[in-house]
C-alpha cells in the first residue's frame, strides 16, 4: 500500500517535470510558426513536397523554436516573475533551475541543427540556429528592454522559419522565399501592438518599453495600421510579379486582406478599445494560418487541374 502511494507520488512528479519543460518552450506558438515554414515549402516545391522532408524539417523547426524560447524563458525570468501573465512560468515560479534548463535548450538545438544538416541540408541548418541566435541576442537581450522598435526588428526571428521551409527545399533563397519572410516580419507588428495595447500595463510595470507604453495609444494605432496596409500589399506580390502563387492564393489573400484592414482601421478609430484591440490580435493568428493554408493548397497540382478545368469548361461554352 505504501509503496502504491510512493510510486504514483512518483509518477505524478515526473510528469510535473515533463510538463515544465513543455511550458519552457512556449507551445502555443510553436504551430503557427511550422505553418509559415510549410507554406513555404509548398511554394518552394511547387504542391509535391516530399513527406519524410517535410516531417524533418517540422522537427528540426520545432526542436529551435523551442529552444529560443527556453533561452528567453531563463533570460526574462526577473520580468516574468514580475508579470500576471507570465508569473506562473517555469522559471519564475522555480519550477525549473537554470542550469537544467540552459542544458535542455542546448540539447534542443544540437538536436535541431544535427537533423537538419543530416536530413535537409546545412543551409536550413543555419537558418535555423540563426533564428535562435537572433532571437536571444538581438530580441531578448538587446531590443527588448531598450527600444519602442524591439518587436519590429525582433519580429525576423519569427520569420526565419519561412526561410528554413525554403532552404530545406531547394538548397537555397529566392526572391519568393524572401518576400514570405517580408511577409511575416511585416505582420509581427500588427499581431503584437494589437496585444501589447490590451497588456500595456503589465509591460509598463516592468519598463518593458512596448510602443504603447512609450507613445501612446494613438500612435501604436497609427503604426498598426501602416503595417497592416503594406502587409496585405506584400502578400499580392507573391502573385504579380513573382508569379509564385495562382488565382486562388490571390482571392484567399484579397479576401483575408480586406478583413484584416477593416479590423485594423476600427482600431485605427478606436485607440483605447481593448476589445477592438484583441479581436485584431486574434484575427491576425487566423490570418497568417489561412494565408500560409491558401499558399499550399495554390501550389497543388489538384488545384491546377481544376481551374485549368473550370478555364476549358468557360471556353466550351462562350
Ligand atoms: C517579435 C515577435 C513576436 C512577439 C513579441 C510576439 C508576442 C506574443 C505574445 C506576448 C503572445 C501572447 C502569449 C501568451 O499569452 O503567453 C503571442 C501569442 C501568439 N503568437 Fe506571437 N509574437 C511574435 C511573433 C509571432 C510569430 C512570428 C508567430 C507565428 C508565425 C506568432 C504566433 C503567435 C500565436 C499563434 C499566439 C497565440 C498563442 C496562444 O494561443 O496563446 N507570434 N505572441
Ligand atoms: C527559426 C527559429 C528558431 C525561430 C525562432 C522564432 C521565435 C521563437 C519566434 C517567437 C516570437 C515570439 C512569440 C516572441 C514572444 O515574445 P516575448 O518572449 O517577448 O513574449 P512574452 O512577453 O510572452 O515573454
Amino acid at each position: 500500500m505504501i509503496e502504491t502511494n510512493v510510486s504514483r507520488r512518483h509518477h505524478e512528479s515526473f510528469i510535473q517535470v515533463i510538463q515544465s519543460y513543455y511550458q519552457l518552450t512556449k507551445p502555443r506558438i510553436i504551430p503557427l510558426l511550422l505553418i509559415t515554414t510549410a507554406g513555404s515549402m509548398w511554394i518552394a516545391a511547387q504542391g509535391q513536397v516530399d513527406p519524410v522532408l517535410l516531417l524533418v524539417t517540422m522537427a528540426g523547426g520545432t526542436l529551435a523554436a523551442a529552444s529560443a524560447q527556453t533561452i528567453n524563458c531563463i533570460y526574462d525570468r526577473d520580468i516574468d516573475y514580475d508579470m500576471e501573465r507570465t508569473r506562473h512560468r517555469p522559471m519564475p515560479s522555480g519550477k525549473v533551475q537554470v542550469r537544467d534548463a540552459l542544458i535542455f535548450a542546448i540539447a534542443l538545438a544540437v538536436l535541431s541543427f544535427t537533423l537538419l544538416t543530416v536530413f535537409a541540408n546545412l543551409l536550413a541548418a543555419s537558418l535555423a540556429l540563426s533564428g535562435i541566435i537572433f532571437y536571444v541576442l538581438i530580441y531578448t537581450h538587446w531590443l527588448k528592454r531598450h527600444s519602442t522598435q524591439n518587436i519590429v526588428i525582433g519580429g525576423a526571428a519569427g520569420a526565419i522559419p519561412a526561410l528554413v521551409g525554403w532552404a530545406a527545399v531547394t538548397g537555397t533563397l529566392s526572391w519568393s522565399a524572401w518576400l514570405i519572410f517580408a511577409i511575416v516580419f511585416l505582420w509581427t507588428p500588427p499581431h503584437f501592438w494589437a496585444l501589447a495595447l490590451m497588456i500595456r500595463d503589465d509591460y509598463a510595470k516592468v519598463g518593458i518599453p512596448m510602443l504603447p507604453v512609450v507613445e501612446g495609444n494613438a500612435a501604436t494605432v497609427k503604426q498598426i495600421w501602416y503595417y497592416t496596409l503594406i502587409t496585405v500589399a506584400a502578400t499580392l506580390l507573391l502573385v504579380y510579379p513573382l508569379h509564385s502563387s495562382g488565382i486562388v492564393y490571390a482571392a484567399i489573400a484579397i479576401s483575408l486582406g480586406a478583413v484584416f484592414i477593416r479590423k485594423s482601421w476600427r482600431l485605427l478609430h478606436n485607440p483605447d478599445d481593448r476589445t477592438t484591440a484583441r479581436e485584431l490580435f486574434l484575427y491576425s493568428i487566423s490570418y497568417m494560418m489561412l494565408l500560409c493554408l491558401g499558399m499550399v493548397v495554390d501550389s497543388l497540382p489538384l488545384t491546377h487541374h481544376l481551374i485549368n478545368a473550370v478555364i476549358n469548361q468557360l471556353h466550351l461554352i462562350s
